[in-house]
């Protein structure tokens, strides 16, 4: 995962490694304060996919930078080796070669790829020299009700399995009875489970009850040190929304300025669209600036989503898409 340096005249340039979120004592008082108002966060976010702040001759370019920002994920019941190797060889090359020749986007990647620990092994094999890291769902994962020390130890087996990021489900129960201390601790535990390996903390959304509750949890798995938090699992009934991505975002931006710590984003769970994608990201350039539109700060966790940049891809190729507007991707 990268992160700016700054150069003698002060501008910062993602160049050297992120430094890890080092988390904080828990203050109880910064999260009991923590409220969301849930009726203008839902007005502002019904403004959003009829905004047009990605002007329509750069979403070309956007959409590439879309797929560099993809956990390209499969986690599937019937998931084989084949499965993973094929869906490797898309992170590796996703859009047809004359397609990204012509579109001037020659080596470009997904973020990650992304799937359970019984893969990582297979994953890590397929992905090997590409640079691209595998992100394992550990824990227990979607559920997390599995025992702790087991969740704990499926955390330690992937990544001696060569996963680099681990995306740990966190327990729903501790957030619906407002046991911040519960969660801090196995927020704290799991982070620590994961050595080197960067942590995205799932906080299953849709299953927190409010949008107070979200605003809450994601301070709280920050304060313990998730170098991301990550809307949902794919596996609730409802998954990224955007009033969550607007509370989870500001949650980002509190903390960054209490603290001075980046954490990063991962909306999950039903983006399958490309205008889709689009909205995330202007809402993202909007609220927390473009250096969070980097893939040590952001992700979209999906598992069709790139199928349909593709298929826009193929369509500004063949018909008006002029690669002179590749500098937007910058
Ligand atoms: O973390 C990623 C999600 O499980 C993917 O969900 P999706 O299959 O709805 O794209």
């Amino acid at each position: 995962m990268h992160t700016p340096t700054t150069t003698a005249e002060g501008h910062q340039l993602p160049t050297a490694l992120e430094p890890r979120n080092p988390g904080m004592a828990l203050d109880l008082d910064w999260v009991r304060s923590a409220q969301a108002n849930t009726s203008a966060i839902e007005r502002r976010a019904k403004t959003l996919p009829g905004r047009r702040s990605v002007k329509k001759d750069y979403q070309a370019a956007w959409l590439c930078k879309a797929i560099s920002l993809i956990d390209l994920t499969t986690l599937s019941g019937d998931d084989s080796q084949g499965r993973v190797e094929r869906l490797c060889a898309k992170a590796k090359q996703p859009v047809r070669a004359d397609l990204l020749e012509a579109l001037g986007m020659t080596g470009l990647t997904t973020g990650a790829v992304c799937v359970y620990h019984d893969m990582v092994e297979t994953a890590v094999g397929a992905l090997q020299g590409s640079g691209i890291p595998v992100a394992a769902v550990s824990t227990g994962f979607p559920a997390g009700l599995s025992p702790y020390h087991l969740r704990i130890a499926e955390i330690g087996e992937s990544v001696k399995a060569g996963a680099e990021e681990i995306d740990i489900v966190i327990t729903r129960r501790h957030v619906l009875q407002g046991n911040w201390q519960a969660l801090y601790e196995e927020m704290s535990e799991m982070r620590a489970a994961c050595g080197d390996a960067h942590v995205k903390a799932i906080l299953a959304t849709g299953e927190l009850g409010t949008l107070r509750n979200v605003a809450r949890a994601s301070l709280v798995c920050m304060m313990a040190g998730a170098d991301f938090i990550k809307t949902s699992t794919g596996k609730e009934s409802v998954n990224a929304t955007l009033p969550v991505s607007l509370v989870m975002i500001r949650a980002i931006r509190d903390y960054y300025e209490r603290t001075g710590f980046r954490v990063g984003y991962k909306p999950a769970g039903g983006i399958s669209k490309a205008k889709d994608a689009l909205v995330y990201l202007s809402l993202i350039k909007d609220e927390l600036g473009d250096r969070w539109l980097q893939p040590d700060l952001f992700r979209f966790g999906a598992s069709s989503l790139l199928g349909d940049i593709e298929r826009q891809l193929e369509h500004h190729v063949t018909g008006h898409y002029s690669a002179s507007h590749r500098h937007a991707m910058a």
